[in-house]
């Protein structure tokens, strides 16, 4: 089985499970995985298509300028441009973006602090954390309808420790040094949302740390 067709294989079964969780409403997130290093080529998912199908034209091959290798008469993800950013900025191997409402709720509660940091956690491990005072900050950009200035917004908060981006009212764009990797990082951090919000809803003036409460 060539390269490619193993990735494919593997970011389809990512796909898939991730459908099964109902994480693509309305057509909405994509997904890619690193075929190559140098030159970068990655697998991204096809634009405007129901995620929760699976198709022989769900992904398309596009290289280190973000341009599709094989014209198959699909368009990339609009979201390619993100994904790119990602790859240049980071060790990554594979990157996922879905929108969830936990996901929305959050990036709009603490969207002008700019950031979420989870503290007290188990799953904070999941992210290579094993420290008993760890600690996970997600970086919040505001949200673009030009996707290369959001693409840019993106870029612009990746650090060497940073995992993850929300993006405001809009989803959370993930990755890993691989598709496990990648999604192991996904659902940990949807479980964390879950967590903080469902605390926020029992105990309004709850905080899980002082650096996050900016909405007390
Ligand atoms: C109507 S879905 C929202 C899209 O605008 C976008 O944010 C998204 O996540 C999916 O875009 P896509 O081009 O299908 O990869
Ligand atoms: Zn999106």
């Amino acid at each position: 089985m060539s390269v490619v067709a193993r990735k494919w294989q593997e970011l389809a079964e990512i796909k898939e499970e991730l459908a099964g969780r109902d994480w693509f409403p309305g057509t909405s997130g994509n997904l890619s995985i690193k075929v190559n290093d140098d030159p970068l080529l990655f697998l991204v998912s096809a634009s405007g298509k129901d995620k929760r199908k699976r198709t022989m034209e769900d992904f398309l091959l596009v290289d280190g300028e973000g341009r599709v290798v094989e014209d198959t008469g699909l368009k990339a993800s609009a979201e390619t441009c993100i994904h790119l950013e990602v790859y240049r900025n980071t060790t990554a191997g594979c990157c996922l973006h879905v929108h969830t409402v936990d996901n929305n709720v959050v990036s709009e509660l603490y969207a002008e602090q700019g950031f979420v940091t989870f503290r007290n956690q188990e799953l904070i491990k999941a992210f290579g954390i094993w420290e008993e005072d760890g600690e996970i900050t997600v970086p919040i950009v505001e949200n673009f309808a030009d996707l290369p200035t959001l693409a840019k917004e993106v870029a612009g908060v990746i650090e060497t420790n940073t995992k993850a981006v929300l993006i405001r009212n809009h989803g959370v764009t993930v990755w890993g040094k691989d598709g496990f990797e990648a999604k192991k990082h996904l659902e940990a951090l949807e479980f964390l949302f879950s967590y903080h919000l469902k605390m926020l809803m029992l105990q309004p003036r709850w905080t899980a740390s002082p650096a996050t409460a900016a909405h007390a």
